[in-house]
């Protein structure tokens, strides 16, 4: 195919780049039970000699979008990633000398912060033995949320968070599962587990003539119980996990009669990257790609015995 020559209209190019945006990138790096995570979502805008490609459709000078996520993957497993700066210095010095078309590279990084699961709160003291090594929460404070009903004379107390994004970087596995004929799903021995928290959990209190619950300290209680139950479980699906959440919640908390949680499955895939001749998997150094959608979407009550449910099924609505 002949491509088209430069149109003769006096329309002339003005500033222009390309190059793939957010792609996420997760590196875990072990030493021995303590993991350490650098979670990245890098944007890489490339600009230099294109206007044929913009003019005549020629892509002579095109290294595809495609490529330039291939090269954060394939840096991130070779170089490791020392500093966001560090990386993106050589990420841009890469495109910019390996490429003569391109004249500049502009990648930005947005580097999500994980503190441990700690013994004693999220206080990153983790001790590997208990399972805490590869147990983290995201840096920064989920919502907190509280809904109160009063007719008159009985109150509901529903209180509850969301976006309370933690991860197991091993202790996870999920196998053994239905296989129909659309089933391609691998098992997974050894996975990479996270979800970003939602969760509602209802009070026994109804009676004004009763003393009602410290708020403050039972909050602080029992997202510390979710977030151990979540480190402390070796995972054989979410849907476990979810479950030793509530229960911990329910056998801790005298004052709570009933939880909700709502857990997407924030899938991590192992990037591909034998093409580069680079092995990746789970050891040392593994480079995931941290996927948005479609998600598993993982959602449960957990009772206290003889209690009724009335937190909705669907927490959007409370
Ligand atoms: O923990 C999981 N539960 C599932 O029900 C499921 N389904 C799936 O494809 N992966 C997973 N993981």
């Amino acid at each position: 195919m002949t491509v088209p020559s430069r149109p003769s209209r006096p329309a002339i190019l003005g500033q222009n780049q390309y190059g793939k945006a957010e792609t996420r990138v997760v590196r875990i790096t072990r030493d021995g039970a303590t993991h350490h995570i650098k979670d990245l979502n890098v944007s890489v805008a490339l600009s230099g000699d294109m206007e044929e490609v913009h003019y005549s459709g020629s892509n002579a000078h095109v290294l595809p979008t495609d490529t330039t996520k291939n090269t954060v993957y394939a840096f991130a497993k070779e170089y490791g990633v020392e500093s966001a700066e560090r990386f993106g210095i050589d990420l841009a010095r890469h495109f910019v000398t390996s490429q003569e078309p391109i004249h500049r590279a502009r990648i930005r990084i947005e580097e999500y912060a994980w503190e441990r699961i700690g013994t004693s709160g999220a206080d990153g003291t983790g001790h590997p033995a208990d399972g805490t090594g590869h147990s983290f929460v995201r840096k920064g404070q989920e919502t907190r949320l509280a809904q109160v009903t009063y007719d008159g004379e009985d109150w509901e107390v529903v209180s509850g968070l969301k976006d309370l994004t933690v991860m197991n970087s091993t202790g996870s596995e999920f196998r053994g599962y239905v296989r129909d004929e659309y089933t391609t799903l691998q098992e997974a021995h050894d996975r990479v587990l996270a979800t970003s928290v939602s969760g509602r959990w209802r009070f026994g209190w109804t009676d004004d003539e009763q003393p009602a619950p410290d708020w403050e300290e039972s909050y602080a209680q029992t997202r510390q119980h979710m977030l151990r139950a979540f480190a402390e479980t070796y995972s054989f699906s979410l849907q476990q996990t979810l479950y030793r959440m509530g229960a911990r919640i329910i056998e801790h908390r005298d004052e709570i009669d009933e939880v909700r949680f709502s857990l997407p499955n924030s899938h991590h895939f192992l990037v591909d990257l034998e093409p580069f001749g680079l092995e990746n998997d789970t050891a040392d150094g593994a480079v995931y790609f941290a996927a948005d959608r479609p998600y598993g979407l993982i959602e449960a009550t957990v009772l206290r015995e003889g209690c009724e449910a009335r937190i909705p099924v669907d927490l959007t609505n409370l």
